[in-house]
């Protein structure tokens, strides 16, 4: 009986952290994706009203995805113990969750006209964040590692949101042009090369985003 249980819908977007970082701890977990019908019943019994939650042995649940990363990079060598480099770790994942939210309003938005208008603007803004996360890495030494030299719940972070972005943009007709951002797509790649996500990418229910 697995320790952990992850409940979401059938998709990655907020998610899939969470599945990659247990996957890459060797953290055996339920995987629960709820159908859209399911939820209502299940929303009242969840710490935020919202998805994803994870539950523990013993019935206690945990909301706020990126709360349960850092939960489970701690039990998983994923958060670094100096205060200063944490920080670096949620100044990193805050970041690239900037540049995610504008995209999941856009692409849930139902009149095609706005949506191509803001999609526009994403397009026209996303270099400003892509260079600065070319920046960012340069600044750690160009090691494919957003902090230090150890991997950290970061960089799967970023990794997971990336690519994520990256499908959205795809699924628009559109590119964001990774192979332009070398330390980006040198993260990416290291990323995916780890053994156990390797695996759980391999394995894991196929979904668009
Ligand atoms: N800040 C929260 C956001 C959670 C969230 O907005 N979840 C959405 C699905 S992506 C949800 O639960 N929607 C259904 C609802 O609010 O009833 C997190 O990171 O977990």
């Amino acid at each position: 009986m697995p320790q952990y249980k992850v409940t979401y819908f059938d998709a990655k977007w907020l998610a899939e952290p969470i599945r990659l970082i247990l996957s890459y701890g060797g953290l055996e977990f339920e995987d629960i994706r709820m159908k859209r019908e399911e939820w209502p019943s299940i929303k009242p019994n969840t710490p935020c009203g919202q998805a994803p939650f994870l539950e523990i042995e013993g019935g206690k649940k945990l909301g706020q995805s990126k709360a349960i990363c850092r939960y489970l990079a701690k039990q998983t060598g994923l958060l670094p113990e100096c205060a200063w480099d944490a920080a670096r770790c949620d100044m990193m994942v805050d970041y690239v969750d900037d540049f995610r939210s504008p995209l999941g309003q856009i692409h849930f938005e139902a009149d095609e006209e706005v949506k191509k208008v803001k999609f526009a603007k994403y397009m026209e803004d996303a270099p400003k964040f892509l260079d600065n996360f070319e920046k960012l890495l340069k600044e750690n030494g160009s090691n494919g590692l957003l902090v230090g030299d150890k991997l950290t719940w970061a960089d799967i972070y970023v990794y997971h949101v990336l690519t994520l972005i990256e499908a959205v943009v795809k699924k628009m007709g559109q590119s964001l042009g990774c192979d332009k951002y070398p330390l980006s797509l040198a993260l990416i790649k290291k990323v995916e090369a780890i053994p156990s996500i390797a695996a759980w990418i391999e394995k894991r229910p196929k979904t668009d985003f």
